[in-house]
């Protein structure tokens, strides 16, 4: 296996995930340069040294310098880490494709699926970067929040070698930082997209006040639709048991810093996605990926109970009381 080092990066979305990121490889000795597409932002964020609005009071490293010059950014290494929402994944990835060659190896940390078309973004980044060969995904159980304040935290990247693979877990690996390797891509991104929508669900139910057993039902029924819909797609049961799978789910079914959780539980208090979403103000994957998930499990032909409850509640206008009761009352059936 040929051994990679990666001594510099190109960060792209200076969001909290991105910033988090950032901040963790720059601390690690890399030479990180951070891309965030609002050039009013990154000069703020040059001249303050950290981000105020997405993670306010941690300062930047020297390594980390910011710049809204995307040709620029992507000429400056040979390693590109994509952590913009997953609706701006496609678009910058076209922007890119002038600039990056097959020299180039392309991470990505965006949780979620291609809303329109329901592709996973490795999907995506085949269709619009053809050159690189070289890419992966990094995910798991990760608020940013307690990344950027260097609290211990486990991740894994999965890549289509093991030595980009490896290269990454290094350039990650602290003493707070633990991250495994794995080929499974798809499993990966599949973990990351379908629990976004779970937590979803678990917050409408902890809105509506119902308790604990409710909570834990709706984790494992939906680790179920999890595992339903991931081995049929040819994902690793192994992958989807482990952090990007149901560590992330528990992290985000459980902790109110999930923003997928804060809207559930805004709903089942009664508010409507838009107010909730704009009050959160920050990326909520889940509500995008709710939509383009039933088209793929409708596709696979896998039924996913939970998560399309979740869509009707979003865009049906299902009231929440009425989907928990259609999900106690389906048919009885075996576990497994
Ligand atoms: N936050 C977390 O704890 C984690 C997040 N993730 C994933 O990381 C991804 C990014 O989310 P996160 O950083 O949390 O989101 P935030 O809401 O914190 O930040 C989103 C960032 O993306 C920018 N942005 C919005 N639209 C576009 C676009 N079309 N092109 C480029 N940039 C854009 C925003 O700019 P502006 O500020 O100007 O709106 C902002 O800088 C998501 O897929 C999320 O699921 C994964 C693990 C952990
Ligand atoms: O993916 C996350 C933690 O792993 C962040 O979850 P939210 O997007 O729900 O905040």
């Amino acid at each position: 296996m040929m051994t990679e080092h990666i001594q510099s990066i190109a960060v792209y979305g200076a969001g909290s995930w991105g910033t988090a990121l950032a901040l963790q490889l720059a601390r690690n000795g890399l030479d990180v340069l951070l891309w965030d597409i609002n050039p009013v932002q990154v000069e703020t964020l040059n001249r303050e040294r950290e981000n105020t609005y997405y993670l306010p009071g941690i300062a930047f490293p020297d390594k980390l310098v910011c710049s809204s010059d995307l040709q620029a950014v992507a000429a400056f290494a040979d390693y590109h880490l994509i952590v913009v929402p997953s609706h701006g994944f496609r678009s910058l990835l076209q922007k890119l494709s002038l600039s990056l060659t097959e020299r180039d190896a392309v991470l990505w940390a965006t949780k979620g699926l291609e809303l329109d078309t329901g592709k996973l973004l490795h999907q995506v980044l085949e269709e619009e970067l053809p050159q690189c060969k070289s890419y992966g995904v990094v995910s798991g159980p990760t608020f940013a929040g307690e990344v950027a304040s260097g609290l211990p935290t486990a991740m894994t990247v999965a890549a289509t070698n093991a030595g980009l693979a490896q290269a990454v877990a290094e350039a990650f690996q602290a003493p707070n930082y633990r991250v495994y390797f794995s080929q499974d891509i798809l499993g990966v991104e599949l973990g990351g997209a379908i629990k976004n929508v779970l937590a979803i669900a678990a917050g409408i139910s902890d809105g509506l006040g119902f308790g604990a057993n409710a909570r834990v039902a709706i984790v494992t029924r939906g680790l179920a639709e999890i595992m339903r819909l991931g081995t049929k797609l040819g994902a690793q049961p192994e992958t989807l048991m482990g952090l990007a799978g149901v560590g992330d789910l528990v992290l985000t079914c459980t902790d109110n810093q999930s923003r997928n959780r804060r809207l559930g539980l805004a709903l089942g208090q009664g508010k409507d996605m838009e107010t909730a979403i704009a009050e959160i103000g920050q990326a909520v994957e889940g509500a995008k990926s709710a939509r383009s998930i039933g088209k793929l499990a409708a596709t696979a032909g896998v039924e996913m109970p939970i998560c399309d409850v979740v869509y009707r509640i979003l865009y049906e206008q299902l009231p929440p009381r009425q989907a928990v009761q259609e999900l106690i009352s389906r048919d009885l059936k075996a576990e497994f």
